[in-house]
This record gives C-alpha cells, sequence and structure tokens, in this order.
C-alpha cells in the first residue's frame, strides 16, 4: 500500500457469463471523497460491474484495489469490513422488524454494542429517518424503505458506497431529497451511484461514466458527457440535455 493510492482502482475488469461478456475491460478510478454517476443502457454491464467490486462476483480477470491493497477474490463480507458498503437493486430489508432493528443488523455485524448502537443512531439522523426509528418496515412507504437500506448501509460508515438505482420508484419530492442526502454523504465517504434518472444525475453528478455493452463509452464533467453524441445515440435521447 502507498500513500499515494487512490481509494478505489479497477483495472481492465472482464466478466463472462458462458458466451455473454457482460464487462469486457473496464479500468475507472475514484479518488478520496469523490461522488461518481455511472450512466449507460439496460444491459451495460453496471451492476456487474458493482458486483465485482463488493466482491458479489469475482471478475474473471483485471484487478480491483482499495487505498492500493488488492480485493479481488475476497469474501463480500471481509469487502464490507475493509471499508465498501453496498445498496443493491434487490430489497434487503426484512418487513416485520422496525427500522431501528434494520439498521441494528448492519452495525451489530461489525461492532460492539455501544458503539454499534451509536452508530445506528448517527445513521438514521443522517438519512433524516430518526422519527421512524420504531417503524415496522414492511408499513413503510418504498422511498422510505429506500432510505432504511442506505441507513443501513450509511452505519458501517463505509469508506466507499455504492448505490445502485437508489431513486428507483422514488416520487420527484423524494428524488430531490435523496439527492440532497447523498451529496452530503460524499462529504465523508466516496460514492459512485449507478441511476437511470437523468434529472437526478444532473442534480448530484460531478463526473460521470458512461457504459456501454460493458465498456466505458465516455467519462468526464456531467454536462460535457451529456452532451457527447455518442453517449446520446447509445442512450439519452434527442431530449435529454
Ligand atoms: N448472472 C448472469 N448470468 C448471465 N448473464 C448475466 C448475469 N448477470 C448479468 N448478465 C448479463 O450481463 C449483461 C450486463 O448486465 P448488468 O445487469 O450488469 O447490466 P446493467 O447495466 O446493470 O443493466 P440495468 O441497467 O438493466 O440494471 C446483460 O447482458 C445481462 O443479461
Amino acid at each position: 500500500m502507498t500513500a499515494a493510492a487512490p481509494l478505489l482502482e479497477a483495472r481492465d475488469l472482464v466478466m463472462r457469463f458462458g458466451d455473454v461478456t457482460a464487462v469486457g475491460g473496464v479500468s475507472m478510478t475514484v479518488g478520496e471523497g469523490e461522488l461518481r454517476c455511472l450512466i449507460g443502457p439496460n444491459g451495460a454491464g453496471k451492476s456487474t460491474f458493482f458486483k465485482m467490486l463488493s466482491g458479489q462476483l469475482r471478475p474473471t480477470s483485471g484487478a480491483v484495489a482499495l487505498r492500493g491493497r488488492s480485493i479481488v477474490g475476497l469474501p463480500a463480507s471481509r469487502i464490507a469490513r475493509l471499508g465498501v458498503g453496498v445498496k443493491t437493486q434487490t430489497p434487503s430489508v426484512f418487513d416485520g422488524l422496525t427500522v431501528m432493528e434494520s439498521v441494528r443488523i448492519a452495525t451489530d455485524a461489525l461492532l460492539p454494542p455501544q458503539l454499534a448502537r451509536r452508530r445506528a443512531d448517527e445513521a438514521l439522523e443522517r438519512m433524516r429517518i430518526p422519527h421512524l426509528a420504531g417503524a415496522t418496515v414492511g408499513l413503510l412507504a418504498h422511498g422510505q424503505r429506500q432510505l432504511v437500506e442506505l441507513a443501513m448501509v450509511v452505519a458501517q460508515a463505509p469508506d466507499l458506497i455504492l448505490l445502485d438505482e437508489p431513486a428507483a420508484g422514488m416520487t420527484g419530492v423524494e428524488v430531490d431529497r435523496l439527492g440532497d442526502l447523498i451529496v452530503e454523504l460524499a462529504r465523508s465517504s466516496s460514492v459512485i451511484v449507478v441511476e437511470h434518472d437523468m434529472a437526478f444525475i444532473r442534480r448530484i453528478a460531478r463526473t460521470v461514466t458512461v457504459f456501454n455493452r460493458g465498456q466505458v463509452l465516455a467519462e468526464g464533467p456531467a454536462a460535457e458527457v451529456m452532451a457527447d453524441a455518442r453517449v446520446r445515440d447509445v442512450y439519452l435521447g434527442k431530449d435529454a440535455a
């Protein structure tokens, strides 16, 4: 490990499922405190890329380093302990638990009880849902459940947070609030967000990476990338900018 190593460095990552190359050689560097957005059409390989970073999938080839330390091939639980938090597209909450019980599942797996409790309280504060601590998760609206899932990630105080379509199914007002929360999160962690909602991307994005057919098609400041003719061709459509 070197002091100058970036927080995350993925090099030539490849993931093949039989004949399908879901990710065909992606390299990406994310710095400390960076808020990066990944966009791209359905099937472009965004979720597969995330799963290789979090250890849910072992890459066919390539390297992933966290602050210069290789994490390829480590189990997902180990990568989580090393500081990578993930909110997947698949719901990870249990309907029968309260919000606080749910967040405590996340903290108690990593921390001694007193610290776990403090972190859980802080996570609910940061997601602006302390008033829901005693509420049953199964009775919450979809947008609130998304915030509970986010609180479960935040409570583990990860250095890098991966969010796969966090705004999916939220109302306009909820999406705006979520944008503010994510910008705030990026003050203490690096965040990579996969999203389809362009208004949301515009609201939060600094650097955007565009995936297409398992490759990086473009990368740069949000406004520049969204004006790129190749990007508009594959993804954004005529009315996007
Ligand atoms: N477990 C798997 N087995 C076989 N093929 C897979 C598997 N997971 C993903 N794929 C394929 O890999 C490609 C990339 O899928 P992926 O879900 O990573 O794309 P995505 O950009 O996240 O799409 P979306 O925006 O729809 O979530 C697709 O062709 C998909 O069908």
